[in-house]
């Protein structure tokens, strides 16, 4: 039998980068998702295992975070020819590269604050017998991000602690939040615009020496600011933005480009209690 190599291309998936520019206290942000491939005369390494002509994925990736640095992102279409058109020139074998660019949307929160658009869902739960109920409210997928006034330092070092201590990392999550209400007698929709608001400023206005102390912060002032809900338990996973080492390619790297990691991630998790909050369980005439 024979069999001949049909079409193929090869490249770097899902390269996730967040640029920062900072020019000023007011920071914008590009949130890019970039794929790429590259075909042309590869025929070698897979019938030979002869790797003459394949740029690494590696090397694509890198490309993707060192041009974003050199050149920034005017727009996702500017980068992407500038990124195409620098694998065929650059290499002999590579006839033509394909660049697919996401573009995630954030809404802007403040100066440094932002609040990613869509994915966000409020929920409700009830329990009902014959002769109480009780109501929590909640919401999933609400995506923060403050690009400064973020720590972590201080940790135990043990044997197996790589991570450099940070005095300005970003601080991104995606919010999953429940409340109990201690009364039936709420304004439900007032109260969930304000409970959300509570969250969004407690996590933009909060100066956060760990995500712990936002998170607790958070819980807070939900309970400051509604006092219908006796309780708020908030999962909070710690979106990791990486800063890429450009220093292999003579860049630096103001804390300008980030590698957005989506696994594993730091998984925050805590409640908030009103000191004086009633067992679950509301009699109906209450
Ligand atoms: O805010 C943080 N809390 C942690 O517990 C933790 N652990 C870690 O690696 N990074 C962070 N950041």
């Amino acid at each position: 039998m024979k069999f001949s190599l049909g079409a193929n291309r090869y490249g770097k998936a899902e390269c996730r980068l967040v640029r920062v520019v900072r020019d000023g206290g007011r920071h914008e942000i590009t949130d890019l998702n970039v794929s790429t491939s590259l075909s042309g005369d590869l025929e070698e390494t897979h019938l030979t295992g002869d790797n003459s002509a394949v740029l690494p994925t590696d090397s694509q990736k890198n490309t993707v975070y060192a041009f974003a640095r050199e050149f920034g992102v005017p727009s996702i279409e500017e980068f992407a020819l500038r990124l195409g058109g620098h694998f065929v020139s650059s290499q002999e074998a590579v006839h033509t590269a394909n660049v697919r660019m996401e573009q995630y949307g954030w809404n802007r929160l403040g100066d440094h604050s932002f609040s990613r658009a869509g994915d966000e869902v409020r929920t409700a739960g009830v329990t009902v017998t014959s002769d109480s109920a009780w109501v929590t409210g909640g919401l999933t997928g609400l995506t923060v991000m403050n690009t400064t006034d973020s720590e972590f330092h201080g940790f135990p070092r043990d044997a197996y602690t790589t991570l450099p201590e940070t005095h300005d990392r970003i601080l991104a999550t995606a919010v999953d939040a429940k409340w109990r209400f201690s009364t039936l007698d709420v304004p439900w929709n007032a109260a969930y615009a304000m409970i959300r608001e509570a969250l969004i400023s407690g996590f933009v206005e909060t100066y956060s020496l760990s995500l712990q102390q936002t998170l607790f912060a958070m819980g807070s002032r939900v309970l400051e600011k509604v006092p219908e809900v006796a309780e708020v338990r908030l999962a909070l996973p710690n979106k990791h933005h990486f800063p890429v080492d450009l220093s292999p390619f003579g860049m630096d790297n103001p804390n300008e480009i980030f590698l957005a990691a989506d696994r594993p991630y730091g998984l925050i998790e805590g409640t908030v209690v009103r000191d004086d909050a009633p067992e679950e369980g509301l009699a109906w005439s209450s």
